[in-house]
């Protein structure tokens, strides 16, 4: 697996675009070796690998994470459509804390990005019949399951969506803000990525 690494702006997360190796019969692509990541500074054991499917564009699925011991770093792709992704930095203590940074990740991009634990993540699909397939560094427990108003104005997301459109769970819906949340994670400097 040959891997092109960007880190966004908030250099905690990644772009991960792994080679595809075309020819006359389609494609192969390598999506995840856990030892070239690895040498990439990104070593994780992913444990669950997660599959959504969403009818409608614009339907928008965020932001969560999973709270301690539970707490999840994703590697997150498209198979089919598009995603506006974004995740948002809540380690307390963090110079970005509060911060996002967003990426379209696609199936014709063949894109990934790697949101490590203490972000919140989600995602807003951009075409219909969207598929996100993604590892997650522990496994779900719903006790565990958090997360962060998708529109909050103290993060001010530039979602491609208005309030209007977006195709929202009555969970998401509901979600507590930023400055209402506990302080589940911490800042720690100089990390190797988790
Ligand atoms: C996340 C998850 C959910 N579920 C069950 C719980 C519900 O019965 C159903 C839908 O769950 P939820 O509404 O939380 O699904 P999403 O809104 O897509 O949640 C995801 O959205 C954003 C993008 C994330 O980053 C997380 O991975 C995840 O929270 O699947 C499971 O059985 N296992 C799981 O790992």
């Amino acid at each position: 697996m040959t891997v092109g690494v960007q880190p966004l702006a908030i250099p905690e997360v990644l772009i991960v675009s792994p080679d595809k190796h075309d020819d006359q019969r389609g494609f192969l692509s390598e999506t995840y070796s856990k030892p070239h990541m690895a040498e990439l500074g990104v070593g994780i054991d992913f444990v669950q690998d997660n599959h959504s499917f969403s009818i409608s564009k614009g339907t928008l699925r965020g932001l969560h994470f999973q709270s301690s011991p539970f707490a999840q770093a994703k590697l997150v792709r498209v198979v089919r459509g598009a995603i506006f992704d974004v995740a948002v930095d809540i380690r307390v203590g963090s110079p970005t804390f509060g911060r996002y940074v967003s990426k379209l990740i696609s199936a014709d991009a063949w894109n990934q990005i790697f949101v490590p634990t203490g972000f919140a993540h989600g995602f807003v699909t951009l075409e219909p019949q969207t598929e996100v397939i993604y590892k997650v560094s522990s496994r779900y427990s719903p006790e565990h399951d958090k997360g962060l108003l998708w529109n909050d104005p103290d993060i001010g997301i530039d979602w491609p969506v208005s309030e209007a459109e977006a195709v929202l769970s009555d969970k998401d819906k509901g979600l507590p803000m930023l400055s209402q949340l506990p302080d589940y994670f911490h800042y720690e400097r100089s990390r190797s990525k988790s």
